[in-house]
């Protein structure tokens, strides 16, 4: 793995955490998993047991060993393995984090606690400073994803000083729509080199403009070549052609949502598209009905995303 300094940029996939039929945890697939994102995809960083890999819905056990087995099976593979070490509890926080440090993983992150709320940006702060210290050698990021934590204080304001409290403070997980918010991040903190990086998937390219360094998101799981064109077209100053695969993306990600999508349905697509078996997810949330794989499937096809095919320049109706 990459040394832990280096910064993370491009896309992340929010890994999902395989499950069997019986909601136990499918270690096995884990191995098959990375080469699938690293080979088909062609993305090599990972963030595991966030929103997208149920890590709240799992236990400190648990989580644990998802963590050890992406850093194992990643090792030599992937650039970065991020752990998302969030809990309610201070102490299972800090457990988790120290936890990532000893097997070698190259980042932690961290939600706000969403059940008994931090009400202020310095209270949040000190929660923060307090899982940090755990893991004093690996760099730190904040997730910042309100509309689940239901804390919203602003991530610029949050950002404003806090490598005095937290030195391993190394970047931002914007996941919200406020482009207010994400670009007051990044122009009030460009000289610090922070990692910027964007959680909506379907909105990436207006975050690039704002200046996003790089992405984290369930997509990139499945839709990590077409996103990275739309990466690649965006670096290249082709904002015409970036424009179309963020359309295109658009497109689907509206059909689904439309559907009605969250993590289940995450599993269900990832399991269609790789070939990988996710299982269901665990309760609270449930399967994905069998309606909603048939006309994603449908759907997929008819924007050749199954195929990989490459999107032209004026290729903007197919699908639509
Ligand atoms: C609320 C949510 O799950 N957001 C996703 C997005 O990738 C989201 O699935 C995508 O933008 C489609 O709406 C990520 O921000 C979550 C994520 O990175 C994670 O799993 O930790």
């Amino acid at each position: 793995m990459a040394s832990p300094k280096k910064k993370l940029q491009g896309l992340v996939a929010a890994t999902i955490t395989p499950m069997t039929e019986n909601g136990e945890i499918n270690f096995s697939v884990i191995g098959q998993y990375v080469d699938y994102l690293v080979k088909e995809q062609g993305v090599k960083n990972i963030f595991v047991n966030g929103t997208t890999g149920e890590g709240l819905s799992l236990s400190v056990s648990e989580r644990r060993r998802v963590a050890e087995e992406w850093v194992t099976k990643g090792k030599d593979k992937l650039d970065q393995v991020v752990i998302h070490v969030g809990a309610l509890s201070l102490k299972e926080s800090q457990e988790l984090a120290q936890h990532a440090a000893e097997i070698g993983a190259d980042g932690i992150a961290v939600i706000a606690p969403f059940f008994l709320k931090p009400w202020s940006k310095d209270v949040l702060i000190n929660f923060l400073k307090e899982v940090a210290a755990a893991a004093p050698a690996l760099p730190f990021y904040y997730y910042h994803i309100p509309a689940l934590t239901g804390v919203k204080i602003r991530a610029e304001e949050l950002l404003d000083g806090i490598q005095d409290k937290i030195p391993t403070f190394q970047g931002l997980k914007f996941s919200d729509t406020d482009l207010l918010d994400f670009g007051q991040c990044v122009d009030q903190n460009r000289q610090q080199q922070f990692a910027f990086l964007f959680g909506v998937d379907e909105q990436l390219l207006s975050a690039l403009v704002m200046g996003a360094t790089g992405a984290v998101g369930s997509t990139y799981n499945y839709l990590g070549r077409k996103t990275s064109q739309m990466l690649e077209a965006f670096e290249r100053k082709d904002f015409s052609l970036a424009l179309n695969y963020q359309f295109c993306i658009q497109r689907f990600i509206n059909f689904v949502v439309k559907l009605g999508f969250g993590v289940s349905q995450t599993k269900a697509i990832m399991t269609l598209v790789s070939g990988i078996p996710m299982g269901p997810p665990r309760l609270p949330l449930q399967k994905a009905s069998r309606e909603f794989t048939d006309s994603v499937e449908a759907k997929l096809k008819s924007l050749d995303f199954l195929s990989f095919t490459d999107l032209k320049d004026g290729d903007l109706e197919a699908g639509s």
